[in-house]
């Protein structure tokens, strides 16, 4: 037999590079593959063209933002309303509603370019568990049980945005990469100043993917103000790495709201 033969035929690309979903993709999506392909696909095409994701992105797609992403859904209780800060080109946020129709997502962006790219990819995927809106986080005014961020800021800086989103027991749920447990020591003086007891690193894994670092923050019962000294420490750079069933009175599924609108409360 020759070489020529014995070769398997190259996995068919779907769109600009993007490689067919692995096995680990087919098995944790299920039935919501097809709606995760579609939107793989957006990414490696509008996405790339509009600038959210890097031109050199899409053989990795799959590996590195769709399945790091949704290894997250495993720490969100069923029918949970989830606020996404920083969303970006919907990750984490798009991933957790393509995968788990139960959960209410609220992804919340503050670059135009972007929540016009997370509207028309909402309204294509016909997600009618999302609600984009335009806005910081700090400025927002949503509140949920659970937060989500993906290498949004360092980790003081971003418990300072988003515990005041959190409803009382509520819990942030920060991607973060190999470096988490040292992210999460250099944080605690930050956290100590906002009040924050109780803070850990969950590393979360399914057969097939790279297992997830995720910084687990839940709320005080009373969220302070750190001093401006502390909050300075705590740094505003990007991080790395990477809920219940309520609409926002003010956003519409799928459409965006300026900051202000609350899913909640
Ligand atoms: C590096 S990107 C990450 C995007 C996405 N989470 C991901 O993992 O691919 C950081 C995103 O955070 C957004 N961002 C920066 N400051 C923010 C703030 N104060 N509130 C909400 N989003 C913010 C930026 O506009 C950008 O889209």
């Amino acid at each position: 037999m020759t070489d020529q033969e014995g070769a398997r035929p190259a996995p068919e690309a779907t769109a600009a590079g993007l490689p067919p979903p692995p096995p680990a993709a087919v098995r944790l999506f299920g039935e919501r593959l097809p709606l995760a392909v579609r939107y793989a696909e957006e990414l490696a095409t509008t996405g790339i063209e509009h600038g959210l994701v890097g031109p050199r992105e899409a053989p990795r797609l799959w590996d590195r933002h769709l399945l790091n992403c949704l290894l997250l859904e495993s720490a969100i209780p069923q029918g949970a309303t989830v606020v996404d800060v920083g969303s970006g080109a919907g990750l984490p946020g798009i991933v957790l509603a393509l995968a788990r129709p139960d959960l209410s997502v609220h992804l919340v962006e503050p670059l135009l370019r972007r929540t016009t790219w997370l509207d028309r990819t909402v309204e294509r995927l016909g997600l009618d568990n999302v609600v984009v809106h335009r806005g910081r986080a700090e400025q927002v005014g949503l509140t949920a049980p659970v937060v989500t961020a993906r290498a949004v800021a360092a980790l003081g800086t971003l418990a300072g945005w988003t515990l005041p989103l959190l409803e009382t027991g509520g819990r942030l749920l920060a991607l973060k990469g190999a470096t988490a447990a040292e992210e999460l020591a250099d944080a605690r003086p930050v956290l100590e100043q906002l009040g924050v007891t109780q803070a850990r690193v969950l590393t979360l894994e399914a057969d097939g993917v790279d297992p997830v670092n995720v910084v687990e923050v839940l709320r005080p019962d009373v969220v302070r103000t750190p001093t401006a000294a502390a909050a300075g420490r705590a740094g505003g750079s990007d991080g790395s790495g990477g809920g219940s069933g309520r609409r926002g009175r003010g956003g519409r599924r799928g459409r965006s709201s300026r900051g202000g609108s609350a899913p909640g409360r």
